[in-house]
């Protein structure tokens, strides 16, 4: 399946200069988000995962999906001041900004094998804090998997030694 062509591009948003990659559209497409699932399910089925991480609100809607499939748990990562127990925490640089990140401080038991899920790698900011937050809590980053990688922003750089699965580039 062609996934790019469920993909809406929206020049100028949030900011000017901006071109956004809106998934919204693949979503609503039940086909489109099954076949896109898959992909990653197929892929995390091979690295014996037992938890799948991701961070808001996009990562959430790919990975959920994920971890239901594979029958293991979802760690949420959430920006501060959303998380109500004690919790672990990094700054980040964004395409357009910056923010912190948390986890609970259980949410992963030392050594296991996770699996992080995003929407789309851009600079790897926010990919970057959340592997930092996995692995300070002692979990192994088995996978990383993206339905979209913005290629000319190089955030693959920052994921060196690292197993990603993309399914689109732009
Ligand atoms: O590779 P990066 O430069 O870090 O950019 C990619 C991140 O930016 C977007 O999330 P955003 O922070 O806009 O939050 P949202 O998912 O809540 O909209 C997107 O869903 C990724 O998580
Ligand atoms: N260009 C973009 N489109 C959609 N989500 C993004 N997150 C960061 N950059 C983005």
């Amino acid at each position: 399946m062609d996934l790019k062509k469920y993909i809406t591009i929206v020049p100028d948003w949030p900011k000017e200069g901006i071109i956004f990659k809106d998934i919204t559209t693949l979503m609503d497409n039940g086909d489109a988000y099954r076949y896109a699932t898959d992909q990653i399910v197929e892929y995390a089925k091979e690295k014996e995962i037992d938890l799948v991480v991701g961070p808001e609100a996009r990562g959430f809607i790919i990975g959920c999906p994920v971890a239901y499939a594979l029958g293991v748990g979802f760690a949420p990562v959430r920006k501060e001041g959303k998380l109500p127990r004690e919790t672990i925490k990094v700054q980040y640089g964004l395409e357009y900004g910056s923010d912190v990140l948390t986890i609970h401080k259980d949410a992963i038991k030392p050594g296991q094998r996770v699996l992080i899920t995003d929407d789309l790698l851009a600079t790897g900011g926010t990919i970057e804090a959340t592997i930092q937050l996995v692995e300070e809590l002692g979990g192994v980053v088995a996978g990383i998997a993206f339905l979209i990688e913005l290629e000319e922003l190089n955030g693959k750089d920052k994921l060196k030694g690292y197993d990603v699965l993309t399914l689109m580039t732009f």
